[in-house]
């Protein structure tokens, strides 16, 4: 029995901006007051931790343990926890929902201000770390989820169980990119039947978008991607059709152009799931005049702004942003699995590359390959 103890486990630790992880053995305290120990049993790579670990997020702090798409096994719980209990099948939650903060209570928005501010300094709420590594140096969390550890503390209001016969490998992958996607066409965005959509870049964000428009019975879904690989992807999860910027252009014709002559004057709704401020601002100057909405998903590195003419907002155009697609993680978590379970939710689509978790370097490469959308790391190898 390892409760209460702690537990010596394999790891990959960023030290350095811009450096390989070191795996190596680390010390993982059990967990606290209203904390959670979860073995971790499957985690992918985002897109964001790879821009972390870059060194551009102005959150991003080392020495840390990165990850935050994984799924695992509760192994104990501190006082006071009552949502889960040791043996519970889990995913971890970057966006928490205490469902007593006047976020959670708002109605408004899926954002929860339960945590958030000590997890963006990469410590649980009491303002310490449970991780250290041999030396006994101390060790950040990160995103509160810290998924690239065989174990891992969250605090209660950062986890959800799911249902135990949802296979861990798969369900991992709704801790972020096809939650994202998926929640900010339905739900932030709330795409309705016959509606028009173009989506920007065609990584599994950008493909979950386009299969929750689908969802919806939208009429028309452009994937608008620089890299030719992303139109098959594309066709498979449901977009009407493809642009390639680079060379489906017109001699002298903008991509904003295009998309406007293709759809009788611009979309409904637009995303951007690339983090290029200049793509941010096509997306949001393709929408239609008087309504179209464009959604904001990709992160920029630190400094990065975005800029339009204010003309754009006057006449009816409108910018907003989706973190977590919108979804509350522990009311709405448990729909998404069932969606999954009952095949209206396409999930194993997504996992193009499986490796072992000693190979979580390679699967880091990985993410720079049109033809991966999404490695996930079996944390037992
Ligand atoms: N707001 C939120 O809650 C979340 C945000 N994110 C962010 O969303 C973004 C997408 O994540 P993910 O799908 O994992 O990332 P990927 O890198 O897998 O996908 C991005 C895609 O966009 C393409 N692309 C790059 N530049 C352009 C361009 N100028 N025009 C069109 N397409 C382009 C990329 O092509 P290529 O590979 O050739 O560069 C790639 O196919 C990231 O910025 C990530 O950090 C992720 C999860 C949650
Ligand atoms: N830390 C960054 C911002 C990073 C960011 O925007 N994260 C997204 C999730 S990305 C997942 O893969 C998000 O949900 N943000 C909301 C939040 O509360 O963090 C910075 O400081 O710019
Ligand atoms: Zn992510
Ligand atoms: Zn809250």
């Amino acid at each position: 029995m390892s409760e209460g103890e702690p537990i010596k486990c394999l790891a990959a630790v960023a030290y350095e901006a811009g450096k390989p992880l070191t795996l190596e053995e680390i010390i993982v305290e059990p967990p606290k007051a209203h904390e959670v120990r979860i073995q971790i049993k499957y985690t992918a790579v985002c897109h964001t931790d790879a821009y972390t670990l870059s060194g551009v997020d102005p959150e991003g702090a080392f020495p840390s343990v990165l990850g935050h798409e994984g799924a695992g096994i509760v192994e104990s719980v501190g006082k006071d926890v009552t949502n889960v209990k040791v043996g519970d099948h889990v995913i971890a939650l970057y966006t928490a929902e205490c469902k007593v903060c006047k976020f959670c209570k708002s109605g408004k928005t899926n954002l929860c201000g339960s945590v958030r501010a000590t997890q963006g300094k990469g410590v649980m709420p009491d303002g310490t770390s449970r991780f250290k590594n041999l030396k006994g140096e101390a060790l950040l969390h990160f995103m509160g989820c810290s998924t690239f550890s065989q174990y891992t503390v969250v605090a209660d209001v950062s986890v959800v169980a799911i249902d135990p016969s949802a296979p861990l490998e798969s369900v991992c992958l709704l801790g972020c990119g096809v939650t994202t996607g998926y929640g900010a066409a339905t739900k932030t965005a709330n795409v309705q039947k016959g509606e028009t959509v173009a989506v920007f870049g065609g990584g599994t964000v950008g493909l979950s978008a386009i299969q929750g428009a689908k969802a919806r019975g939208a009429s028309k879904i452009i994937l608008i991607d620089t890299n030719d690989e992303k139109k098959q992807f594309g066709e498979e999860f449901g977009c009407t059709d493809f642009i390639n910027p680079k060379k489906d252009l017109a001699p002298g014709q903008t991509i904003v152009e295009k998309l406007v002559e293709m759809t009788d004057g611009g979309l409904d709704y637009t995303f951007d799931c690339t983090g290029n401020t200049k793509v941010m601002r096509d997306a949001l100057e393709a929408c239609h005049k008087g309504w179209g909405e464009s959604i904001i998903i990709g992160v920029a590195a630190a400094g990065a702004e975005i800029s339009t003419r204010p003309f754009q907002l006057v006449t009816g155009r409108v910018w907003k942003g989706s973190a977590f697609g919108g979804i509350k993680g522990r009311s709405e978590m448990g729909q998404l699995i069932k969606a999954y379970q009952d095949g209206t939710l396409k999930v194993d689509e997504f996992i193009t590359h499986k490796r072992p978790f000693t190979e979580i370097n390679k699967a880091f490469d990985d993410l720079h390959a049109g033809s991966c959308l999404r490695t996930v790391l079996d944390l037992s190898k």
